[in-house]
């Protein structure tokens, strides 16, 4: 079910044309009395298929009321707060489309002088809290708002640092009830004040709020617990399609616990950043509704560690248990003894959950241990190389450390962390997508490669990233693109006869397809739809009737 097509339909109770009901999306109503009716009807057991619950562990969480299937929209929820990031790129400060061309042709608010998209943003309810506050202070912003450096004797605050205020002043403006309503929400706020790095943040706000903007009435005490509250619940956003990047803190949204092997995953799907929530697997009733707060291909080191110092929690989901982190050994490296012997077993966590346990060989004639701190300090080396080869971008360092690290002297092994994060790099942003590499600029064995590393990375994703997760869409996607390429260049060197090709046709649309299946956001509907053409078109060129 798509959130976004339900807007209207058949009431439930009399046939009238209705809105949908905002908690299940399924039913309509032509009116409050209908609503009414069929809620006290029997819709109030049917209605949201969740719920927020507690656990001792957990904190509060969202609880499946019913049997969710793979697929389904599970809600939809406006932001209670949204803007810009902490650190922003110049951004409209209504609509958080990225500014573009020179700053002195961008738009200035008439009322405070930020940059806009246009009068349109400036009269947008969005932009009204923070520029009333600031014009009724007296302040406006310059033309040189995008060069200058404000120095106020004690901190140096950069020209878009000056973005990370826009949030906090408008979940200080908010009305009462959505205000208390924000309040509840976990802040860590303790936790924060121990991070030095959280304090300066507060303090640069705070000091650019009250001496910039002359806004004074806003504590520094308040301005901390919104920032923590962000910091612990807000979603980073983005629409590739509409230009847009902020940040927006959902209040259910924020009720969802973590799992590194999620079960349901967010969806940006409006212009002001309204969210949808997809069951990403089956969810049992009775069973926790989670996603997760970080990238899955990194290894249990990474996520326990990243989980800790910016959640507050010691993840211990079935997957951090696991010490082979789901068969994958994402940080397992090999033992350096048996390497000797030239033989590849692997170190193991001997307590995964413990990030200082000692790592020992898999192989128990060997039981070779190494310390968690050697471990640590091999993982930092490891990606500082491949952060060198990330700013770098280029084919050949990425094969060349494959080689070396999968090598008889190489540390890594085929399914390492590094190793898969470089594959989906590869498959993303190089082969088909840089200058040189462009899918009809790829030589036949650099086109086979890519068809190989996308079938790989699919196998992976089959246990990372199960059932309708934007990373198998998207892998389907790739290897559906590069198998039409194949397609083309073995017709026109009569390779295979054009039976063989629509058979090779067919294979590639089941992949499309899928990854269609997938992607039911409207924020994908046009990429989508690009994509179902392109296929068409391309088969139509080559005369396969799929
Ligand atoms: C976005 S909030 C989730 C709602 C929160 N439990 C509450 O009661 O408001 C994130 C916080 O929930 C807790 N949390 C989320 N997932 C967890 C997990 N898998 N294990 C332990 N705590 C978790 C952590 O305290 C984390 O900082």
């Amino acid at each position: 079910m798509d959130p976004y097509k339900s807007e209207d339909g058949p009431c439930a109770v009399c046939g009238a044309p209705g809105r949908a009901c905002a908690g299940c999306f399924s039913v309509h109503y032509c009116g409050r009395e209908h609503q009414l009716a069929h809620w006290q009807k029997g819709h109030k057991e049917t209605c949201a298929p969740y719920k927020i619950s507690k656990d001792p562990v957990l904190g509060r969480y969202l609880e499946a009321t019913q049997d969710i299937p793979a697929g389904k929209f599970i809600m939809k929820s406006r932001p209670l707060v949204c803007g810009p990031q902490m650190s922003s790129e110049p951004v409209c400060l209504s609509c958080c489309r990225r500014l573009q061309n020179e700053p002195d042709t961008w738009y200035q608010c008439t009322c405070c002088g930020w940059p806009l998209c246009s009068s349109e943003c400036q009269n947008a309810e969005q932009h009204r809290p923070e520029c009333n506050a600031m014009s009724k202070a007296g302040f406006y912003m310059g033309r040189d708002c995008g060069k200058v450096t404000i120095l106020d004797g004690l901190e140096e605050l950069n020209q878009w640092s000056w973005y990370g205020s826009i949030v906090p002043i408008r979940a200080l403006l908010l009305p009462q009830k959505e205000y208390k309503k924000m309040m509840t929400l976990q802040t860590h706020i303790q936790e924060h004040r121990r991070n030095p790095e959280f304090n300066f943040k507060v303090r640069s706000v705070t000091n650019f709020i009250h001496n910039i903007l002359k806004l004074r009435d806003f504590k520094e005490e308040d301005i901390a617990t919104v920032l923590a509250i962000f910091d612990t619940n807000a979603f980073e956003v983005a629409r590739a399609d509409l230009n847009q990047v902020g940040r927006a803190l959902y209040y259910m949204g924020s009720m969802m616990a973590h799992a590194c092997n999620p079960n349901a995953r967010l969806c940006h799907v409006g212009e002001k950043f309204e969210m949808a929530l997809m069951a990403e697997q089956n969810i049992p009733k009775g069973g926790s509704i989670n996603i997760t707060y970080m990238d899955r291909l990194n290894g249990t080191l990474k996520r326990l560690t990243h989980l800790r110092t910016t959640k507050y929690f010691d993840c211990c989901c079935s997957r951090c248990s696991d010490p082979t982190d789901m068969g994958l050994y994402l940080d397992s490296l090999r033992c350096i003894k048996c390497r000797g012997e030239g033989k590849s077993n692997l170190l193991l966590s001997t307590s995964p959950l413990k990030l200082t346990s000692d790592w020992q060989c898999q192989d128990l004639d060997c039981q070779n241990k190494v310390s968690a701190a050697e471990m640590i300090r091999m993982h930092k080396e490891l990606r500082n190389l491949k952060q060198n080869l990330d700013d770098s971008l280029q084919l050949s360092k990425y094969e060349e450390f494959i080689k070396q690290q999968l090598g008889p002297e190489g540390v890594l092994h085929p399914t390492s962390t590094y190793i898969l994060q470089i594959k989906i790099s590869l498959i993303f942003d190089i082969l088909g997508h840089s200058p040189g590499f462009y899918l009809r600029e790829l030589n036949n064995s650099l086109l086979d490669y890519k068809i190989r590393l996308c079938q790989e990375m699919l196998h992976i994703a089959k246990i990372l990233h199960p059932g309708y997760s934007k990373t198998r869409a998207f892998l389907l996607m790739q290897l559906q693109e590069a198998l039409m390429e194949q397609i083309k260049r073995q017709l026109k060197e009569k390779l295979i006869t054009s039976e063989d090709a629509k058979i090779s046709a067919q294979n590639a649309k089941a992949f499309l397809n899928e990854a269609v299946s997938i992607l039911q956001e409207p924020a994908r509907k046009d990429d989508v739809e690009t994509k179902v053409r392109e296929f068409q078109n391309c088969c139509k060129r080559l005369g396969i009737d799929v």
